[in-house]
């Protein structure tokens, strides 16, 4: 059966999505001030290759780990769950239908450890 990466269009499907998410992120107030000091050009090759590897796509992510690039930024429980709002809203604004949200969602959840309160 396709993977959740062929799913969402592969790669020009992946880019969609993640570019969707950047413009949320970049309007929103809660969640903007967390990125002051980041690259957006970076943030988007490692988000979209980490996506890509999470969805079984034919990417490995060989970045730092969600623990390392999280440390630090004192990220609530609050922040993570308006992050998954956002992540919402751009895969509602590219079309992704809810039960593969879902899945995708059930595929980034166990990572909430590894981001919030560290
Ligand atoms: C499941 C949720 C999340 C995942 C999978 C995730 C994943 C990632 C990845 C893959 C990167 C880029 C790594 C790189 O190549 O350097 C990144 C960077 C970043 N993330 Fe997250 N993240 C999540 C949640 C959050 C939340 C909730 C916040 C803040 C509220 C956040 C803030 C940041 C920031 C500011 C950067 C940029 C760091 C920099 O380049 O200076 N992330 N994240």
């Amino acid at each position: 059966s396709p993977s959740l990466y062929q799913q969402i269009g592969a790669e020009a499907g992946a880019e969609r999505l993640v570019d969707a998410f950047i413009n949320q992120i970049g309007n929103d107030a809660q969640i903007l001030p967390f990125f002051a000091n980041a690259s957006v050009a970076h943030f988007r090759a490692g988000f979209l290759t980490h996506m890509c590897d999470v969805l079984d796509g034919p990417c490995e992510y060989r970045g730092d780990s969600m623990v390392q690039i999280h440390t630090g930024m004192a990220i609530k429980e609050a922040d993570f769950n308006r992050v998954v709002e956002l992540l919402i809203a751009a895969m509602d604004e590219v079309g992704i239908s809810v039960p593969v949200q879902n899945q995708i969602l059930a595929r980034l959840a166990p990572l909430r450890g590894e981001i919030i309160k560290i």
